[in-house]
């Protein structure tokens, strides 16, 4: 299995990524990588953690080469991304660790390596005052969106996967996250044996969710020693195992950061669960109306990621009159657009910048632009990818720099990281304020009306209204 993979900058040629910026010149394509580079190392690896991120190099390469690799790519990649081109002209890529690899090991691994890359989405009920719609205090984004996901054919079925249980802590909602990720991978969740991807869309059309196939693939994991018999108990047996080893390797604290003491919220604020959760619905239903949070240990790779997210303090709402602040500004005085730093450098100085946590508006353009950066950075971790490598280890093996995870009949050594962390573009953010009120208002039509006792009962009588009418 390769040690690196290469990054070739994309290049749109349409409008399916709202705020996707071009790049053209070879000088502008180095600026880019350059960006994300930097964005990696001084500001992501501050909030994550050293050894969760990987900020890659850049390397350059011979044209005849890239030109060569594109054309053997293009063939294997997902048609809906293929409204971006590969970038062939400049020569430059980047370079990332394999992070379906262990990242512990500096040598390369000759053992077989398991990897589950999961990617979260936004862990958090907004807490902000300037949210319009009360239900937004109460159904996550990812439940609202997955509706209108279903409705606009980007799915065929919904997932019961609520963010909020998996970020929860508590093991037996994370139990039930994981699960509802197996159930319906959708984009949220893939799983690579020896670097080549078993379970999950490959594309948004080719789907593989075989819980038998993949035991199948995980047995020797798990069961080294062949003595469990086969059939739907052992599939059900080795899909538990896996569920816990997740569960662990989550909850476990392998690195330290910066900003490991910044608070962006009190626990206290906001709501721990979202009513639309399966999970949630099912304890109601069974009379239990408390949803157990116990919280995340501080030093995970989850706590971090929602630290991160929670950057996003305003909501898009309160948010959104902020950029048009900056913008108003920029309009002025468009010189200033690099002192800003909205395309960076992302150095130093515009980490410590993104510290101030204060919400208090005093009608500057500086408080403006603090909080649209800050939702920038929430923005990506929302976004972000967790990279979870596993490999089988013997017992005598363990040590500091190797954290191990049991299960029942094994034991395996384990690295998270993170991935896909470029920080998302300052003119997304007026697609993203279009489309909160998209996703909010499909759920209010569609969903909450006919939940909803009294709604739905206005809805069927108009429905019966509209049969009487219809006999007239
Ligand atoms: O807005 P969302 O929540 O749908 O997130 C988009 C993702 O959709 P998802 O909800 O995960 O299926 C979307 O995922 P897919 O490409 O659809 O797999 C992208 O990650 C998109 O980011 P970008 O615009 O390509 O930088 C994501 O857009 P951003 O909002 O992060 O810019
Ligand atoms: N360093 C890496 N190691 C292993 N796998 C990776 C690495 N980087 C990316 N991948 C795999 O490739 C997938 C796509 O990566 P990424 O999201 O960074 O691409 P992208 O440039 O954003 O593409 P698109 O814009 O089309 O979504 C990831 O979900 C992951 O499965």
């Amino acid at each position: 299995m390769q040690r690196f993979v290469m990054w070739l900058s994309l290049c749109s040629h349409s409008s399916k990524s709202p705020g996707d910026v071009f790049y053209n010149t070879q000088k502008e394509i180095l600026h880019h990588l350059q960006n994300i580079v930097d964005f990696g190392k001084h500001v992501m690896k501050q909030f994550f953690g050293e050894n969760y991120v990987h900020h890659g190099e850049i390397i350059q390469l011979p044209l005849d080469f890239v030109r060569q690799l594109c054309l053997k790519i293009q063939p294997e990649r997902p048609e809906s991304r293929c409204d971006k081109d590969m970038d062939t002209l400049s020569g430059y890529a980047m370079c990332l660790p394999n992070l379906t690899r262990l990242q512990t090991y500096r040598f390369v691994e000759h053992r077989p390596i398991l990897c589950i890359e999961i990617k979260p989405k936004c862990g958090f009920i907004p807490f902000s005052s300037h949210v319009s719609q009360e239900i937004k205090h109460k159904v996550c984004r990812y439940c609202m969106h997955q509706h209108l996901k279903v409705a606009n054919g980007k799915w065929k079925r919904p997932s019961k996967y609520c963010p909020l249980d998996l970020f929860s802590g508590n093991k037996q909602r994370m139990h039930f996250a994981l699960k509802s990720l197996l159930q319906e991978a959708q984009n949220n969740l893939k799983i690579f044996k020896n670097g080549e991807l078993i379970y999950g869309c490959k594309d948004d059309q080719d789907c593989v969710s075989d819980w038998n196939e993949l035991a199948c693939h995980l047995k020797p994991f798990f069961f080294p020693s062949n003595g469990l018999v086969s059939g739907p108990h052992c599939t059900r047996t080795i899909v538990k195992e896996l569920i816990h080893v997740i569960t662990m390797t989550l909850l476990s604290s392998t690195d330290a950061c910066r900003a490991g003491d910044m608070k962006t919220v009190p626990v206290s604020q906001g709501r721990s669960y979202c009513e639309a959760s399966a999970f949630n619905k099912e304890l109601v239903r069974n009379g239990k109306h408390k949803l157990e949070s116990s919280g995340l240990p501080r030093g995970c790779l989850l706590y971090k990621t929602l630290q991160a997210q929670m950057l996003d303090m305003l909501d898009i709402e309160g948010l959104y009159p902020l950029y048009s602040r900056v913008e108003q500004y920029l309009e002025e005085f468009p010189e200033e657009r690099s002192t800003l730093q909205i395309d960076g450098p992302y150095n130093e100085a515009f980490y410590e910048k993104l510290l101030d946590l204060s919400t208090e508006d005093d009608g500057t353009v500086a408080f403006a632009l603090t909080k649209v950066q800050q939702y920038r950075i929430a923005m990506t971790a929302k976004d972000c990818s967790i990279m979870i490598a596993l490999s089988p280890c013997l017992q005598d093996e363990c040590s500091e720099q190797r954290p191990v995870v049991l299960t029942s009949k094994s034991r395996f050594t384990f690295s998270v990281s993170v991935l896909d962390l470029d920080l998302k573009p300052y003119e997304s953010i007026p697609h993203q304020y279009k489309l909160d009120g998209k996703i909010v208002n499909y759920y209010l039509k569609n969903v909450q009306a006919k939940d909803d006792p009294v709604m739905s009962n206005l809805f069927k009588e108009n429905e019966d209204c509209t049969l009487v009418l219809h006999k007239v």
